[in-house]
């Protein structure tokens, strides 16, 4: 007969808390805590691995069945929903006492959290480049920190490997999807220039609007020169970015491609009530949601570590909370999709569409 047990596993899992020497009976409870947090944060991995690879795989396909966007906001709600239940966990951790800690602390050294195949998956599975990686303490890699102490492969090095070949990542996916995005129009190269250059006379516009206020607010007219220069200056950095002359290296077809990836996120942030853009604005503003969360997650554990070991080298060699500190604020994945909101323009400043209706639901006659 069916019962709950054989279902869930729970015996099995009951008997997986015993740390190094399988033993339980030998651990106090705070061992257990420390024990049992980092399971259930690699359960909740799990589960955020497999949304992203459903959400990665909908984007793999050219076209993306537009029918299939809700079902990429549905994967990319859930891991949002994840990393929001998962952050709270390290307030577990912080009943830990430094002293209570530092008892079984050193046993635990070279193991890491650093060796988590799973974190190092998801960074994988959303497009982390390896050349913003910040080095751990004593390996070459984070690969290499994957490998046993004698320096021999490992079951998490191989997840991680697996990972590795195991297709395109979803930054990857998302941004060749969208550089095929009609922008008012065909989705041509000329037709992404063409937006761009309407979005950037859209902000002249919106300048010469905000310099006549306050010139009518009777701002004194060193105000108002400053004013107008730091409208410039946004002005300046809204077309290097859509003319993605800010990325240094890229040839004349990769420039091109990000022209276009760009101005397709301006394009749906700008226009989204238009329905057939509402869904794929869903799933770009969900993906920000995603990389704000792991940051979260990021910033999080690192002042649990500050208030459980304070600034201490870590376990795995690193700077502790110094190296913690420093990926929560460089690891970006998305970093065009966080920039575009520094552009955006009011609404009433947005370029008339020229083929608006062509973005609204097509009602048969
Ligand atoms: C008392 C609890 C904890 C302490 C003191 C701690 C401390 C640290 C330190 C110092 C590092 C930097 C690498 C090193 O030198 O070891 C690190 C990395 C890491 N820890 Fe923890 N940690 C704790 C709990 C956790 C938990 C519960 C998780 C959940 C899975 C976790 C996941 C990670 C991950 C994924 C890394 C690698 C981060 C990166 O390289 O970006 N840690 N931890
Ligand atoms: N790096 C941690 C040790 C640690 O947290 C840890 C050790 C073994 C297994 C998982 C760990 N969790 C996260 O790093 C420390 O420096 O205290």
């Amino acid at each position: 007969m069916r019962n709950y047990w054989d279902y869930i596993k729970v015996e099995e899992l009951l008997s997986l808390q015993g740390g190094f020497d399988n033993d339980e009976s030998k651990l106090s409870n705070d061992e257990v805590v420390f024990i049992v947090v980092h399971q259930v944060y690699e359960l909740w991995f799990k589960l955020i691995l497999r949304e992203l690879e459903t959400a990665r795989d909908l984007f793999r396909q050219n076209p993306v069945p537009d029918m299939k966007l809700a079902n990429a906001a549905t994967s990319l709600r859930r891991v949002v929903a994840l990393f929001e239940q998962a952050v709270p966990h390290f307030r577990v951790m912080e009943t830990l006492t430094t002293r209570d800690y530092l008892d079984f602390r050193d046993r635990l050294i070279p193991a890491s959290g650093f060796q988590s195949a799973q974190m190092r998956e998801i960074e994988i599975l959303l497009g982390l480049d390896d050349t913003l990686r910040i080095p751990l303490g004593r390996e070459g890699s984070y690969m290499a920190a994957l490998r046993s102490s004698d320096g021999s492969p490992s079951a998490a090095l191989a997840r991680v490997e697996q990972r590795r070949q195991s297709g395109p990542s979803l930054k990857s996916v998302l941004y060749e999807w969208l550089a095929r995005t009609p922008i008012d129009g065909p989705a041509t190269q000329e037709s992404a220039d063409r937006f761009a250059k309407a979005f950037i006379a859209g902000h002249e516009k919106e300048i010469e609007n905000r310099v006549r206020l306050a010139k009518q607010n009777a701002l004194t007219a060193d105000d108002i020169t400053r004013l107008e220069e730091r409208y410039r200056a946004e002005i300046r950095f809204a077309e290097r970015f859509l003319r993605a002359e800010d990325e240094e290296g890229l040839d004349d077809e990769a420039r091109a491609f990000r022209r276009r990836v760009r101005a397709a996120i301006v394009f749906l942030e700008s226009y989204r009530e238009l329905p057939r853009l509402a869904w794929p604005r869903e799933v770009i503003d969900l993906v920000i949601a995603v990389e704000q969360q792991m940051i979260i997650w990021r910033q999080r554990h690192a002042r649990m570590v500050e208030r459980v070991i304070g600034r201490r080298t870590g376990t795995g060699g690193s700077a502790g909370v110094d190296y913690l500190d420093q990926t929560a604020l460089r690891y970006r994945i998305f970093n065009d999709l966080w920039a575009v909101r520094t552009i955006l323009l009011r609404k009433p400043s947005v370029p008339l569409l020229s083929h608006e209706d062509e973005y609204r639901f097509r009602v048969e006659d």
